[in-house]
């Protein structure tokens, strides 16, 4: 690994007779989201936890930019990065500035520097600037969770520790955090740990995942795509999930997916109108809102998902598998229609893509090691 900023050093960690971590050999890449993933139980939040000292290796050493943490005190190590948990952890009688504000007024700040500086970061994690004088209590899950983000970036730390951040809040919430996160990471370009039980979660954001196992054993270490096409054992293979060719098709973007003209009716006129075959139905701006088929006369049939053209062939697919007429809609980046793809049409794009990459990999490969 060429520029390693956090690196764990033949680290155990054992609770009485049980082994939580067990000989943990790791480099966390600098500027980049690593991803520790496993069942429940394998040692993921100990390894987190030890790189800020909340817990005590038995044994080994961790170095973040090349210190070892064990020779730093842990009140001031604790504050030189940035912590985020599940349940975000705001202090509930302290105002969302205040809070935010934390890490920076015991770094010494002025109360009116480290406000400011919390109201910047409001901005920064896409909440409006007058939350700020609310109390925790008065935020929906996902606005807590945007503010623990916050809070943890608040003195700029090199390095944010991220604890199933977005575990407590509803799927779309989720989504849309983690989107965020995505986003922030390629602005501020941190290092980022980042533990969940989710391999989706861990696939969406990990530029590495380390893939734990029962026993605090690491079990694979490697970049999304290759953790999906190449699990190193039985349990990888198993953690990753059976319709992990499925999720493989969200690395292959859609050029050259042939797109289809779609045969379309004004939605207006589709409680009057019969139509011989499926045809999407169009608001007045050209933007999708359903079909009319022939077996629904003077009905709007609700769509599936839409493709916006440029994104993975696993969301094209997904538009193809979910359309009422089996043909997935594909939209610009303005929402307006495109035409269709049949599900077929796309998996026999992605295996040629595959086919395409096997071939670049094979071509890679120097002479005696295929
Ligand atoms: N303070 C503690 N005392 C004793 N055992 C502990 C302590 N903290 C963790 N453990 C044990 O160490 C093992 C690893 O726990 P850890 O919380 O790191 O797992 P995890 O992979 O993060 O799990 P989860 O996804 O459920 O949070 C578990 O068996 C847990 O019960």
């Amino acid at each position: 690994m060429s520029d390693p900023m956090i690196e764990f050093h033949e680290v155990s960690k054992v609770y009485g007779g049980l082994t939580a971590v067990d000989r943990l050999e790791l480099s966390v890449p600098r500027g980049q989201i690593t991803v520790f993933v496993g069942p429940s139980g394998c040692g993921k939040t100990t390894s987190l936890r030890m790189v800020n000292r909340m817990v005590e290796p038995s044994s080994g050493t961790i170095t973040v930019d090349g210190r070892d943490v064990a020779s730093q005190p842990a009140p001031l190590l604790r504050r030189s990065m940035g912590y985020v948990m599940q349940a975000a952890g705001l202090m509930p009688h302290r105002t969302v500035e205040d809070n935010i504000a934390t890490v920076p007024r015991l770094n010494g700040v002025s109360r009116s520097a480290a406000r400011a500086r919390a109201r910047e970061l409001l901005d920064v994690v896409g909440l409006p600037q007058n939350l700020g004088g609310r109390y925790p209590a008065q935020l929906s899950g996902g606005q807590q969770q945007r503010v623990g983000v916050a809070r943890a970036l608040a003195a700029d730390p090199p390095v944010l520790l991220m604890d199933e951040p977005f575990s407590a809040v509803d799927p779309v919430v989720r989504h849309e955090l983690q989107q965020e996160l995505v986003r922030l990471q390629r602005d501020l370009g941190k290092t980022i740990v980042f533990v969940t039980h989710d391999i989706d979660e861990a696939v969406l954001l990990g530029d590495r995942i380390a893939v734990f196992a029962v026993g605090g054993r690491l079990a694979q270490v490697a970049a999304p795509e290759e953790l999906l096409r190449a699990p190193a054992d039985d349990f990888v293979s198993g953690f990753v999930g059976r319709d992990r060719g499925f999720r493989h098709l969200g690395f292959y973007d859609d050029s050259g997916l042939p797109v289809e003209p779609a045969e379309t009716v004004r939605a207006a006129d589709v409680p009057s109108g019969r139509v011989d075959e499926w045809a999407v139905a169009l608001d007045a701006d050209g933007r999708p809102v359903g079909w009319a088929g022939p077996a629904f006369p003077g009905t709007l049939v609700s769509g599936g998902s839409l493709h916006r053209a440029g994104s993975t062939l696993r969301s094209a697919l997904d538009a193809a598998l979910s359309s009422p007429s089996g043909r997935g809609v594909v939209v610009d980046d303005a929402g307006r229609l495109l035409g269709t793809v049949g599900a077929g049409e796309v998996i026999a794009h992605a295996d040629r893509r595959r086919t395409e990459s096997q071939r670049a990999r094979a071509a890679a490969v120097p002479e005696g090691r295929a």
